[in-house]
Order: C-alpha cells, then structure tokens, then sequence
C-alpha cells in the first residue's frame, strides 16, 4: 500500500490574471510533518484550501488519502482537520461550549464528546479556562483551543496554517512539542510558516515563492545541497563591505548577521575565501570563515529573496 497522505500533480490556482499556485507537484508521507516555507502571498493558503477540498484548482490533480479533492471532500471531512491563519472559533462562546460545537460539526456520537472533551481540556492544559469566553483568552491560549477543536475528531490528517505566528517563542515550542505528540499518535500534518526555526522541526519542506516550489527536501538535506559556500566576515565597517560585494558576480547574498556578514558565494568558485579577499583588499583587518549553512541560507539561495 502507498504511504502517499497527499498528491499533487500540476496544482494551479489563479485568480483573474494572478497565478496564486503555480504547477505544484506534492508528494507527503505518512507520519511526516510536511512544511510550507515561504514569505506572505507565495500561496501557502491557497495550496491549504485546495488540498482541504475548500477551493477548486484551475488545472492540476490533488489526490488525499487515496481520494480525488475536491470531490472527496465530504466523505473526507471526519478524517481531515484544518486549523486555518486566523481563529476561527467564536470568541463569544466559552472553551467548553467551543469544543462541544466542533464535536457536533463533525458528527461525533453523542455519548463520545465529554469524554473527548475532558481528554484534550487536559492534553491542551485548559481545564482552568473551562467556562472562559475565548475571546478573553491570551494567544496562546486561543491558539490551544484552536489545535484542540482541529483534533476533536481524531483526524488522520492535519493542515495548520502559521499556526504560530502570534504567540511567543516559548508558547510556540509548547506548540510543537503538541505537534509531534500527534505526529506519535499516527497523524500526518501540513504546517506553513514564514519561520525558519519552525520550518527546520518538519521532517519535510517546500520552500514556496510566488507560487512557485523552489526547492523540497528535509531541512537537514536542503542544507547540505545547498547551491552556495557561506562565508562570514567579521570585522570593521560591514556595511560598507556589503555594498561593495552586493552585485558582484559571484556572490548570491549579503546579509547582516550581529557582527558578522554572512555572504553565500555561487558553488562553483573554488576558492571563495580568495576570491573574496581580493574584492576586499582595501580592509585588512577583516576575517573570512567558511560557515556551515542554515535554513535561511537555503532559503535565500532558493528564493533569491526576503524571508519576510
Ligand atoms: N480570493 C482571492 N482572490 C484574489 N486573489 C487572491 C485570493 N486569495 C489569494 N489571492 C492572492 O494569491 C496570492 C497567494 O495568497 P495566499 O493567501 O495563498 O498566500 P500565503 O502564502 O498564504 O500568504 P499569507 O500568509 O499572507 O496568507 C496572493 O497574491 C493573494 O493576494
């Protein structure tokens, strides 16, 4: 049996004259933690809705769970949970009457929901906040309501868009840590974001840009391919050394880093660390080390562009 979660061939949105999603061809496991890398507007959304049955492609084959979307799209609605950018519940109704509204929109039977309910009011750690309206909730707490509803009916298949773009770091390591608690459990999840450190935790990544798929791989493999040498100058008057590398033939980027320029040099200059010295002849106090790439590297070498 296949272990493809979702399939795409082809996938194309437009809207008018806009391509939104630009021949888009997906393959995720099962078990995995697929990632939507990539800045504001590159499609992430649009992908999300399509493969969710939300949206109809204007050309191109989507296939979930074995099925064809967007005609699946009923019968696949109890084995699918979709935690969409902006919260969805409502704000005027407590957790509780919340939750027990997502048990009745996915049909589930009626001597299941308290039990469901006092499990994930504990796994989410949102018993305290029972009867609290949920538009009095902090993010972070709104943000675990979320997940909870999304997971009420034990979907197989979970798509969450930048889930985390409006809470802090720590809440959003309590977050993941969820995710992968779920991933353990059996499911399989799509997850879009604009950050890098969130993008590196998928055993996945699609780096995304104008609708477009620039690159996919696991972070750690993306990282290793990486089309460029990093190099990173330390040293007096920085910024004067970007402008005068900026456009230079060779090097992909410039950007600064704290104290440090990191520079991607095209792969296929053999000696970058020279090459660069001798642009730089005029600051010799500078130092240049090869670094090991990161995400971020990988995703401006891919994009050419701006994280956001
Ligand atoms: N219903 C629509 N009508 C017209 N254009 C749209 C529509 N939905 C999306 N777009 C356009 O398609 C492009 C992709 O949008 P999409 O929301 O999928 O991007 P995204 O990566 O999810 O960004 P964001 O995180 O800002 O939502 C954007 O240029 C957007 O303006």
């Amino acid at each position: 049996m296949s272990d493809l979660v979702v399939s795409t061939k082809g996938l194309t949105r437009k809207f008018g004259e806009k391509t939104a999603v630009n021949n888009l061809d997906l393959e995720i496991r099962t078990g995995q933690i697929y990632g939507f890398l990539g800045p504001n507007g590159c499609g992430k959304t649009t992908t999300m809705r399509m493969l969710t049955g939300l949206l109809t492609p204007t050309s191109g084959s989507i296939s979930v769970l074995g099925q064809p979307m967007p005609q699946s799209a009923e019968p696949l609605k109890n084995e699918i949970g979709y935690m969409t950018q902006i919260f969805s519940y409502y704000r005027d109704m407590t957790v509780l009457e919340n939750l027990r509204f997502a048990a009745e929109i996915y049909g589930m039977p009626k001597n299941k929901i308290a039990g469901r309910i006092d499990e994930l009011l504990s796994t989410y750690d949102l018993t305290e906040n029972i009867n609290q309206l949920s538009g009095s909730m902090s993010g972070g707490q709104r943000q675990k309501l979320a997940l909870a509803a999304t997971v009420i009916h034990s979907p197989k298949l979970l798509f969450l868009d930048e889930p985390t773009s409006a809470v802090d770091p720590e809440t959003r390591r309590g977050f993941w840590e969820q995710l992968f608690d779920l991933v353990d459990q059996g499911a399989t999840m799509i997850v879009s974001t604009h950050f890098m450190d969130e993008a590196e935790r998928c055993h996945r990544l699609a780096i995304l840009e104008h609708g477009t798929k620039k690159a996919d791989g696991s972070p750690r493999q993306l990282m290793d391919d990486l089309n460029a040498t990093v190099v990173e100058v330390e040293g007096a008057g920085l910024r004067r050394v970007k402008h005068q590398l900026d456009g230079q033939d060779d090097v992909l980027s410039t950007a600064q880093v704290g104290a440090r320029l990191r520079v991607l040099v095209k792969k296929s200059e053999s000696d970058p660390v020279a090459m660069l010295k001798a642009l730089l002849q005029d600051y010799p106090d500078i130092s240049l080390t090869v670094q090991r790439p990161n995400l971020e590297d990988v995703f401006v070498s891919a994009t050419k562009g701006d994280p956001s």
